[in-house]
């Protein structure tokens, strides 16, 4: 099988054997071309004959029908997922036309209907979903730490910052520690304050800034990167 992940910042694919092992796997910036980014891709993904495609994508319908046009000339069956708050795995009290279908599969992926779980994605937006035995109460979502700076550069005359690390969140007496502490805390503050106020929750974490932030929440956090994948890898069993 093959696996994609298309999110505002980066393509992910993995290609799975017969029994569910990852054979090869990566993660592309796509900079809003990821049709382009795929065909590129192809003579690899064709060089593993997958017998189906299963989609995961954020980016909406016109880069989507722009996917589906590149992935119809491999003649390999293909599938969008489409939210279902009424899965047999996770019931959701959130709009289900509206929430990210990656926000769900993370869930999806995660969920343990024995357990209270935060599970939160580090992308280009954070998102912090809370589920109680599997049932979906709600979340939020954040500007990750990199679209806060460009915010703060864009919108702002003296702050010119453009990189640097994001490392601490003790205050800073310089514009570019105060601009990158502040940051990082505005979202691990969000996230002690929320587990704070759930304290019987596991706090999972995953996505591409998972390690940077996690290093500076107050509680034990367990790092998975396989949750998405798990997800597709649950819908689509239930699909068929
Ligand atoms: N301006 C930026 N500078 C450096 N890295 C960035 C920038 N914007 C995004 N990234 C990186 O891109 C990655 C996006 O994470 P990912 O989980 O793939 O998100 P998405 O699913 O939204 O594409 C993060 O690891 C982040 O560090
Ligand atoms: C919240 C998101 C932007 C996160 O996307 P990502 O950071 O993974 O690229 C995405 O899941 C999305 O566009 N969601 C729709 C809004 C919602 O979930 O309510
Ligand atoms: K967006």
């Amino acid at each position: 099988m093959l696996w994609l992940d298309l999110g505002n910042t980066r393509l992910k694919y993995w290609l799975t054997d017969d029994i569910g092992q990852i054979v090869t796997h990566d993660a592309k910036q796509h900079l809003q071309a990821p049709a382009e980014l795929l065909m590129g891709l192809t003579d690899r993904f064709e060089r593993f004959a997958p017998d189906f495609i299963g989609i995961s994508s954020v980016l909406g319908d016109e880069l989507n029908a722009k996917v589906s046009e590149t992935l119809s000339r491999l003649n390999i069956p293909f599938e969008f997922v489409h939210v279902d708050a009424a899965h047999a795995l996770m019931k959701s009290q959130y709009n289900d036309d509206q929430l990210g279908c990656d926000r769900w599969l993370q869930m999806l992926g995660a969920v343990d209907k024995k357990k209270r779980q935060c599970v939160i994605g580090c992308g280009t937006a954070v998102t912090i979903d809370l589920i109680d035995h599997a049932e979906h109460l709600g979340g939020y979502i954040f500007p990750s730490i990199y679209l806060q700076r460009e915010s703060l550069f864009s919108g702002t005359k003296q702050i010119t910052i453009s990189n640097g690390t994001f490392d601490s969140v003790s205050q800073g007496v310089t514009t570019q520690d105060a601009v990158h502490r502040g940051i990082l805390l505005s979202i691990v503050g969000a996230i002690n304050e929320i587990s704070h106020r759930h304290p019987n929750f596991e706090v999972i974490m995953t996505g591409g800034d998972a390690a940077i932030i996690s290093q500076h929440v107050n509680r034990p956090v367990r790092l998975r990167d396989d949750l998405l994948l798990n997800g597709l890898a649950r819908y689509f069993d239930h699909s068929k």
